[in-house]
């Protein structure tokens, strides 16, 4: 740890744990100490630490090719593509490697398709969001927030940006302008501190998009891939977006691989030399996505996520606790919001071997890798309880 003060930089605080080893929903200090993950590194980990199905992708792909560049074929990346595709719905996939570059390529082919498709004028393209939003650190990902932490001192950051409240059709139905583009949502907020939309907004937001012509672009970047109970937190709506923005968990917890999905006019205003990366649909990530999808689909998760998440959600809304402010969520994406900040009640819950993060200062999040055990999630939950009922 002493190293990492020295040297790395602190643009996170962290827990006081130094972990060494994990399997499955268990993590290990340095000492040997086992602690239950609920945090799931954000939502990346829904298969659970080193998912031996992914780790054999992992080795066996190493054993042929790890990197080619997309200046090459390679055998396993439209399969991949395919494979994602057949996920989505929608036909055309451009892969990247982390979250925020993939809500960059996706806002870079939004405004194109508003000049190109939709005759918007030159530089006049305007993305709407909601408050509360976030979808990454990078210059464009921070553009779009209204979280002054995120932006100070980063400016100057990109123009033609609209924010209206989230969960309020209405404010986005008085936003959209001819110059709009796109309307880029999480189904759920993650970091905003697991906040759910009222029942009917998805689909209120999927009419008026097809009404005024204007992009849905959905980031499911952590509420995706099992996490909230459905393959996707729209399928809790049955609408599908225009462009799903995926990641994190799309790489098994063991490589960054990212991605942008959507149909054949969106898509294709990327010609060759428009958009690019070096990793982009490398070979080993590709393995190792599609190793995780398996998974995901073999073993049930998100119906296991919907299942022992309403119990989670019903067991923690049967608490009677003063330092409770309010319980949201839903499958295995829950939030517990307290009257107080709730960095301490995290370090309690480190004690008792429970991980989790606070939240924009007051909410625990509670996220598990999907493939926990009921007696797990109740195991953790008893310590939960037992921390906020003090
Ligand atoms: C909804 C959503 N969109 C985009 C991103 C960005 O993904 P990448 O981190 O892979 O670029 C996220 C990421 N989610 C997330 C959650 C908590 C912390 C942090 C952090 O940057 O410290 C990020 C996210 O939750």
């Amino acid at each position: 740890m002493r190293q990492a003060e020295l040297h790395g930089a602190r643009n996170y605080r962290p827990l006081p744990v130094v972990i060494a080893r994990a399997e499955g929903v268990w993590m290990y200090d340095l000492a040997g100490r086992r602690y239950l993950d609920m945090l799931s590194a954000y939502s990346a980990l829904n298969q659970g630490h080193r998912h031996p199905r992914i780790l054999a992708a992992l080795r066996e792909q190493a054993e042929r090719l790890t990197l080619a560049s997309r200046a090459f074929h390679t055998d396993v990346y439209g399969a991949w593509c395919a494979r994602v595709a057949a996920l989505a719905g929608l036909p055309v996939v451009l892969p990247m490697n982390t979250g925020a570059e993939a809500v960059e390529t996706a806002l870079k082919a939004a405004r194109r398709w508003a000049y190109d498709v939709k005759g918007v004028p030159p530089g006049q393209a305007e993305i709407i969001v909601c408050s509360g939003n976030f979808h990454g650190r990078t210059l464009g990902a921070i553009s779009l927030s209204d979280e002054p932490d995120y932006r100070r001192g980063f400016e100057p950051l990109l123009t033609g940006v609209r924010i209206v409240p989230y969960g309020d059709a209405e404010a986005l139905q008085r936003a959209i302008t001819p110059a709009t583009a796109a309307f880029l949502c999480e189904p759920i907020q993650g970091e905003a501190g697991v906040v759910v939309p009222p029942d009917g907004y998805l689909r209120q937001v999927r009419e008026l998009c097809d009404r005024s012509r204007v992009l849905w672009i959905a980031d499911e970047i952590q509420t995706g891939l099992g996490r909230t109970g459905r393959r996707f937190a729209c399928d809790w709506e049955e609408v599908r977006p225009d462009l799903y923005v995926l990641g994190k968990a799309l790489g098994g917890g063991v490589l960054p691989i990212s991605c942008v999905v959507g149909g054949h006019e969106v898509m294709d205003v990327f010609e060759p030399g428009s958009h690019g990366s070096t990793f982009g649909g490398n070979p080993l990530a590709c393995a190792v996505s599609l190793a995780a999808l398996e998974v995901l689909e073999d073993e049930g998760l998100a119906a296991r996520a919907a299942e022992l998440g309403e119990r989670a959600l019903e067991r923690l809304r049967r608490l009677r606790a003063p330092l409770v402010k309010q319980v949201r969520g839903r499958g295995l994406l829950l939030g517990v919001e307290l009257h107080a900040a709730a960095r301490p009640y995290c370090e309690r819950l480190l004690e008792l071997g429970v991980l989790c993060k606070e939240t924009r200062e007051t909410v625990i999040r509670l996220a598990p890798p999907l493939v926990i055990a009921p007696a797990e999630l109740d195991w953790a939950l008893d310590k939960v309880e037992r921390v906020l009922a003090q």
